[in-house]
């Protein structure tokens, strides 16, 4: 042993109990508290500061320590959790192995949950309750038998009494399942149409659990940290800035009066703030990647109590843009392993080359798929017309003298499109304003929020706004330049139909879309929509000499309508026989020309398959 590890050896590390986890400093050895829970050596003096050895702030009052400590650690046993976030409105706390919910906040309550004429809202619409015509598939090992209603047991009752304020009367499909599965410890890959309720699909187990359970103890080490860092014990990823605020918002209705206080990080925004927002407490974190990325760098947030992983829109999350990011985040960062975490994944659309490189995150999981994967809702009407480039607008003026009064989405390909169309939607007098990756964050809410309101009654969008956002009284749809992707396409008219309500969506179709015209065949007759001759007669030309695939064409459909582990041509162990592959463009439509087999009868269980698909992209994520 070197003079050095000697001299560390016989120095006086460690607690009272002879454990020699932490450092103790000369001037603290044998004061009260000096290990564990207590005042502790700041090791990382990162700020550069020379005195200030003690970030001290959790000391104004967080409580989880219940004594003694200056740091933020939540392993004082008798201490509270959430015990000094006693003046947040409606958050409770975790005291004594006790969850202590908060007082009634009636204020609170009217923002959280409106009343239930208040349009802002959104309220199941005449459909809802057909959601249950849907047929459903769950395959893997042992999946647990769905729950009919919300009743507690299974659910926590506070978080029962959350939903029962939100007006929510019955579980959705996706929710009937996601509840016993994950409160069962296991894995999900959920596949359902959008607008049908996934966000509570995951939501609701996760706080159900969290509730019921209480918070973890952060390992001593990281309690004694110099820096305020967050332990969260979920955390949700989301692909843009509005679906994170979105998440968020009805994270807190959830987790009103409840020991979880949710919080939102994401770029563009001031990080001071958030970081203030997070040394308050955070237990479940709703994030983008970047900026979550960039806090852990910080040593902001620390990810070692991670009980949840949830991707939102995880075929996006995973696909060539954030792939890296997610995967520094889950692999490269403090992340507790697959086996130490429940990893939950949704989505309306999941590509099998997606499902195929989720496996490397999930253990032992459950797909589900509330009808067919990538399939549209019933609840939107769909309308395809044929329209030249140079129509487009005059055709768009037309519609939308003939639309209804509620809110039309527009979407566009380009940012450039997007401000110039806005240009001549406002000089027509009419109330239009835009939403896309150039414009600055603050420029974006304003936009979200006048279109909310209906003070603009036309949006017009890049893909930034295709996934998950959940806008009230939104009737029309239309893609006026269509996407390559035809699951961008569902994702897109998504923002219609929701909740069993019912809407419109029209496309602009003509001979430069002719790379989806199979894709969209497909879908319309899936959901029972018209589908026009001339898209019949587009599809003849392009594929009748093809073949029916190759040619840089998208692949055939039914390649990722299910559980790629059903699906033939792999045993585990061996190699599935897919062709797509994470070469083939991922915005270009075409994902490799898949070739999957159609046959069926895998076992179901394809935990044990070969693993390591490639990352193969550094491509960036600003494609909208
Ligand atoms: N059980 C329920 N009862 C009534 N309304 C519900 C229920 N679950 C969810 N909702 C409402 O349905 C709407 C759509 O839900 P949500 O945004 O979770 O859909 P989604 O499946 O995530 O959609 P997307 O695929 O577009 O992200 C929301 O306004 C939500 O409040």
């Amino acid at each position: 042993m070197s003079d050095l590890a000697n001299k560390m050896e016989n120095l006086s590390v460690g607690d009272s109990d002879g454990n020699k986890s932490s450092y103790v400093p000369p001037h603290m050895r044998g004061k009260r508290g000096g290990g564990r829970g207590g005042a502790s050596f700041a090791n990382n003096d990162r700020e550069g500061g020379s005195s200030s050895y003690f970030s001290g702030g959790r000391g104004q009052g967080n409580g989880r320590n219940g004594g003694g400590s200056f740091f933020g650690g939540r392993n004082g046993g008798s201490g509270g959790f959430g015990g000094g976030r006693g003046n947040i409105r409606g958050v409770g706390r975790w005291t004594a192995g006790k969850h202590v919910p908060s007082a009634v906040d009636e204020g609170l309550e009217l923002q959280l949950f409106g009343t239930a004429d208040d349009s802002n809202f959104q309220s199941s619409g005449i459909n809802f309750d057909h959601y249950d015509d849907i047929p459903v598939e769950a395959s893997g090992n042992d999946v647990p038998e769905p729950i009919s209603e919300f009743t507690s047991p299974p659910l926590d009752p506070l978080l029962l009494e959350n939903i029962i304020k939100a007006r929510f009367t019955k579980p959705t499909p996706v929710q009937k399942y996601s509840v016993p599965i994950i409160a069962a410890k296991r894995d999900l890959m959920a596949c359902a149409q959008t607008g049908s309720g996934k966000t509570g699909g995951f939501l609701f187990p996760v706080l159900s659990e969290s509730f019921a359970n209480g918070p973890a103890a952060v390992p001593e080490q990281m309690a004694n940290s110099y820096i305020k860092k967050a332990f969260p014990t979920a955390v949700v990823l989301a692909p843009t800035r509005e679906l994170a605020t979105q998440i968020y918002d009805e994270a807190k209705k959830f987790t009103y009066r409840s020991w979880v206080r949710p919080c939102v990080v994401y770029g563009g925004a001031d990080i001071g703030s958030q970081i203030k927002e997070l040394n308050r407490g955070c237990d479940l974190l709703v994030a983008t990647p970047g900026r979550l990325s960039d806090l852990l760098e910080r040593g902001r947030i620390s990810l070692c109590n991670i009980k949840y992983l949830v991707l939102d829109e995880a075929d996006r999350m995973l696909d060539m843009g954030f792939e890296p990011q997610i995967r520094h985040i889950v692999d490269g960062c403090d992340m507790p392993s697959a086996e130490n975490r429940q990893t939950l994944m949704f989505s309306a659309t999941f590509p099998m080359d997606i499902q195929h490189l989720a496996r490397d995150f999930l253990k032992d999981y459950v797909f589900l798929s509330v009808g067919r994967v990538g399939s549209t809702s019933e609840n939107i009407t769909q309308h395809v017309l044929y329209v030249e480039d140079m129509d487009k607008k005059s055709a768009l003026l037309d519609l939308l003298a003939a639309s209804d009064d509620g809110l039309t989405l527009i979407f566009v390909e380009t940012k450039r499109m997007a401000d110039a169309l806005t240009d001549f939607l406002i000089m027509q007098d009419l109330r239009a304003t835009a939403i896309h990756g150039d414009r600055s964050q603050v420029e974006r809410e304003r936009a979200l929020a006048a279109f909310r309101s209906g003070r603009a009654s036309l949006l017009v969008a890049t893909a930034v706004a295709a996934r998950g956002l959940d806008i009230p009284n939104v009737t029309h749809v239309i893609n006026y330049d269509l996407p390559n992707d035809i699951d961008d396409y569902v994702h897109r008219i998504g923002r219609t139909g929701r909740a069993g309500n019912t809407g419109v969506a029209t496309a602009f179709f003509n001979r430069g879309n002719k790379n989806v015209v199979k894709e969209m065949i497909e879908l319309l007759t899936e959901a029972k929509q018209e589908v026009p001759s001339f898209l019949e007669q587009l599809s003849r030309e392009s594929y009748g000499s093809r073949g029916g695939k190759s040619g840089g064409f998208s692949s055939n459909r039914s390649s990722s309508t299910r559980d790629y582990r059903r699906m033939g041509g792999g045993a585990p162990g061996g190699s599935p026989s897919y062709g797509g592959g994470r070469g083939g463009s991922a915005a270009g439509g075409a994902r490799g020309g898949s070739s999957w087999g159609s046959s069926w009868g895998g076992s179901g269980n394809g935990n044990s398959w070969g693993n390591n698909s490639s990352s193969n992209s550094s491509a960036s994520n600003s494609w909208w």
